[in-house]
């Protein structure tokens, strides 16, 4: 596999790089080339998503698809002075060579809310581009992580496992459903709230990706602070769960969460390439294949290593109040799952 040094990397990738995230990584002497492709990376999350990828220096290769607007996004993003190499791939015939050879996919394709929808109401539209584009991973870059963004994630993610096991290709090791801005909100709304600073923090967040699926374990959060009543925390969780809606509704019709979403899908693309290079204890929230509950997709911790996931880590103990929560959400993403599952046999 072909290596490069960090100290280039580190030198022509970072050294203007606000991101602090990206620092952490360097671990060892070289880092092997890496190819990240985005589809749907014309996007409201895409455009601002390939920035973040183009300056992470552990990537290589940078594949832009989308069905429009890739050439001018492509051409914008590679000026930026950083290692990576990237190229825009446009419409489905240039679907091929966008993922030949990727290690990381990330996939933010379909249309995002508008005021009054629910993530499930995108489910129509965004089913049929998830599993389009997932069969085409699975015939041409089968080994890579697939990163699913599109919504409803609690449905595509299920979609994405059956087009892969209809392909024979299904690992659910490298099957992913980015709930990474779930747990961005819980930090950043406890940090607030807590008095505490906002980098320090940490609060697993588990289920699914919607409303009460979504269940901030704030019982669980470090630093701890005593000074959060159980008002407070309810607070903070309903917050973490609407935080979708609150971006949906500020921006009044233009879409939903982009930017930080961005940078979420940005710090769970770094996570899987640190993992894919060997780098120890990566440990990310993610909604994939699990067994922590009786529901076969639930997110929860999970370590992160060469293949994938390397484990999926348990629930942890729970306060009164996430046990009330953990049962009132096993219906509604039971029956997002089986959604997704019944679209993929029947389509
Ligand atoms: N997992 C999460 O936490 C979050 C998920 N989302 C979801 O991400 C998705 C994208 O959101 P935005 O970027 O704001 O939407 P957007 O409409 O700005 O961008 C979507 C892009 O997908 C492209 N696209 C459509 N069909 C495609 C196909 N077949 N192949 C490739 N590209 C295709 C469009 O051309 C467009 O450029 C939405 O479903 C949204 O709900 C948004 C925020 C957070
Ligand atoms: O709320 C939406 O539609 C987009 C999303 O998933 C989020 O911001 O968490």
């Amino acid at each position: 596999m072909a290596m490069r040094s960090v100290r280039s990397a580190l030198r022509s990738g970072s050294s203007s790089s606000p991101s602090h995230f990206l620092r952490r990584c360097y671990c060892s002497e070289s880092v092997p080339e890496r190819k990240v492709t985005i589809l749907g990376a014309a996007g409201g999350i895409g455009q601002p998503l390939a920035l973040l990828m183009k300056i992470n220096p552990l990537v290589s290769n940078l594949a832009l698809y989308d069905i429009a607007g890739t050439p001018g996004v492509a051409a914008d993003v590679s000026h930026v002075n950083t290692i990576s190499q990237v190229a825009g791939f446009m419409g489905e015939d240039q679907l091929g060579k966008a993922l030949e050879g990727s290690d990381v996919v990330i996939i933010p394709a379909g249309v995002p809310r508008k005021p009054g929808m629910t993530r499930d109401d995108l489910f129509n539209i965004n089913a049929g581009i998830v599993k389009s584009l997932c069969i085409a991973i699975a015939k041409y870059c089968p080994n890579a992580l697939v990163n699913v963004i599109s919504n409803p994630v609690n449905s595509t993610v299920p979609i994405a496992a059956e087009v892969f096991k209809k392909a024979g290709t299904f690992d659910e090791k490298k099957l992913f459903g980015v709930t990474t801005l779930d747990v961005v909100r819980a930090k950043t709304f406890y940090a607030a709230k807590a008095k505490v600073p906002v980098s320090e923090v940490n609060v697993p967040v588990v289920g699914g990706h919607a409303g009460i699926t979504i269940l901030p374990l704030f019982s669980q959060t470090t630093p701890k602070s005593n000074n959060l009543s159980d008002e407070d925390i309810q607070a903070l969780t309903k917050r973490t769960q609407d935080g979708g809606t609150e971006v949906v509704e500020a921006k009044a019709g233009k879409g939903s969460a982009t930017l930080s979403m961005a940078y979420a899908g940005a710090i769970f693309a770094d996570a899987c390439l640190k993992g894919l290079n060997g780098v120890p204890e990566v440990v990310e929230c993610s909604y994939v294949q699990s067994s922590i509950t009786e529901l076969p997709f639930f997110s929860s911790k999970v370590r992160l290593g060469k293949n994938g996931v390397e484990e999926v880590l348990g629930l942890g103990p729970l306060s009164d109040y996430e046990k009330e929560g953990l049962e009132k959400l096993k219906p509604d993403l039971k029956a997002s799952i089986e959604k997704g599952i019944k679209f993929a046999a029947q389509s």
